[in-house]
């Protein structure tokens, strides 16, 4: 009896040391999570997420505050859009939230989330940094490559000139900035135009270029469900794992034929691939065929779409705003004349212009959303606990268009960056932090560039009286649901300096 009284006692003692040392923790540490809407079963409040989704949390952070929290599924996911929390997620969190989330996307075609956008916080990704930093993004690097970009916005104004010589003549924008950012990157990296009517590729091989890509864009797309509800992955045939699967074997191949054809040629060439595989040959263990298949992936996912819709969120608010147009055009006019092209070494003489960048990053953030975080440990954002594994999204848009922040934040109006002030705490389009965008130098020669080469070389009007339609569509980068249509018409400097 008195074992089996020693034993029940001792079985006692245990449950509570563990409830003590355990689970009280746990429920301290949840007692003071961020608020949230009632949530579904299974669902959790997957069902709320309309698109755009950066407005629709921007609706629910009205109701709930500025730090809330979701369930994707299974998944915990705060959303952030108060200036002070996101700033402490840059600063004092900035190391525990320099993770990234592991969706289907990355393990299957990113390389099992080994490249510089989706690989976890630690020595790989630092590696790869440093790999972009010293190869690829440098200034030096950047350089190297500033005849492409010029030869590319050459070829948008030849193109756009075409029929604009004489009068005004109708163009449609989204498809040529796609091809003047598709083309820059993969000259860059391969040598090799696959977009437009003269591609410098046989056909067939530019048809599955430009179809890998398209489903790279779409699968990638916003929230996945199959994402978070791995069950939607098991029924029915042809899910999205599957999907996806399939893409990353077609982007793998693809790629290795890519490097295999410059390691055939031999040491001579000039592009990105031919430098990284010479790097290989000296430091075999850092550059392999992977992390070279991966750093292209990245240049092209991140670097290509982000780029074309700023162009085209820009002119569009050109368009809607003729007065900001002249003042642009008269900028170039008195700093160039009537005889120059813009060239990316004139951008810094172009204030105005830079005005018009950053106002159209402000309303227009091509990532609204950043790109998710997460957190490898607990940590306290806004005063609410954050446990760790949460997906941490900041609404960089909320944040841009917030009242409290900004004077009249709908309007566009670049004089607003006139002032000098410091503005890195409110505008943050290329994020902040460990993990800010580190193509932000070749991001703003290829939009500053372009732009100021649009503005200066054509006369620009709205297809109607109508301004254009703002909306935004859904998708992985944020796209007008419109596609910009535009009347241009040749200024005197395009036929003197494209003939
Ligand atoms: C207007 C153009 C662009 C915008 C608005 C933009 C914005 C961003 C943002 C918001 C992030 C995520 C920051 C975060 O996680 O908090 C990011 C990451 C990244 N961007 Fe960009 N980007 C642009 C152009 C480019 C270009 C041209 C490249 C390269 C060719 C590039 C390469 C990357 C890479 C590799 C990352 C991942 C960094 C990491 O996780 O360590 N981006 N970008």
């Amino acid at each position: 009896m008195e074992d089996i009284l020693f034993c029940t006692s001792l079985t006692l003692i245990f449950i509570l040391l563990t409830f003590k040392f355990l689970v009280q923790p746990n429920r301290r540490r949840c007692e003071n999570l961020p608020p949230s809407p009632p949530s579904l079963p299974i669902l959790g409040h997957l069902h709320l997420l309309r698109p755009p989704v950066h407005r629709t949390f921007h609706r629910l952070s009205q109701k709930y505050g500025p730090v809330f929290s979701l369930w994707f599924g299974s998944r915990r996911v705060v959303i952030v859009s108060s200036p002070s929390a996101v700033e402490k997620c840059f600063t004092k969190n900035d190391i525990v939230l320099a993770n990234r989330p592991r969706l289907l996307m990355g393990k299957h075609v990113l390389y099992n989330n080994t490249t510089m956008a989706g690989s976890p916080y630690g020595d790989h990704w630092r590696n790869l940094r440093r790999i972009g930093v010293t190869e690829i993004f440098s200034t030096a690097r950047l350089q190297t490559f500033s005849g492409i970009r010029k030869d590319e916005v050459k070829h948008l104004l030849l193109k756009l000139s075409q029929n604009a010589r004489d009068g005004f003549a109708k163009v449609e924008l989204k498809s040529m900035f796609n091809e003047l950012t598709f083309n820059i990157i993969m000259t860059m990296v391969a040598g090799k135009r696959y977009y437009g009517d003269d591609v410098s590729v046989d056909k067939e091989e530019a048809k599955q270029f430009r179809q890998i890509m398209s489903d790279a864009f779409l699968y990638g797309s916003a929230a996945n469900p199959a994402d978070f509800l791995p069950i939607l992955n098991w029924v029915g045939r042809g899910g999205y794992e599957k999907k996806v699967k399939t893409l990353g074997k077609r982007t793998d191949a693809f790629l290795q034929g890519l490097i295999d054809e410059h390691r055939r040629k031999g040491k001579n060439g000039t592009t990105m691939i031919d430098h990284l595989l010479s790097l290989q040959e000296s430091q075999p263990e850092y550059y392999n065929d992977q992390i070279i298949k991966g750093l292209i992936l990245v240049l092209l996912l991140a670097g290509t779409d982000t780029s074309a819709v700023t162009l085209e969120w820009a002119l569009s608010n050109l368009l809607n705003n003729p007065h900001v147009l002249k003042k642009a055009k008269a900028e170039l006019d008195v700093q160039l004349g009537q005889e120059n092209l813009v060239d990316e070494p004139d951008l810094s003489k172009l204030p105005y212009l830079q005005s018009i960048i950053s106002e159209t990053l402000r309303l227009c953030p091509a990532a609204p959303l950043l790109v998710p975080h997460l957190s490898s440990e607990d940590c306290i954002i806004g005063g609410f606990d954050v446990p760790r594994d949460t997906m941490v999204l900041i609404n960089a848009w909320a944040l841009h268009r917030d009242p409290g922040l900004w004077d009249d934040p709908e309007s566009f109006m670049p004089e607003r960056f006139e002032s000098g002030d410091n503005f890195s705490h409110k505008l943050l389009p290329f994020g902040l932090g460990r993990r800010s965008c580190p193509g932000v130098g070749l991001a703003q020669r290829v939009v500053g560039l372009t732009l100021g080469s649009l503005i200066q070389c054509f006369e620009w009007e709205r297809v109607s009286e109508k301004e254009i339609d703002m909306t935004e569509d859904k998708g992985l980068t944020m796209p007008k649901a419109v596609p910009l249509e535009a009347m241009c018409k040749s200024r005197l400097i395009a036929r003197k300096v494209l003939s």
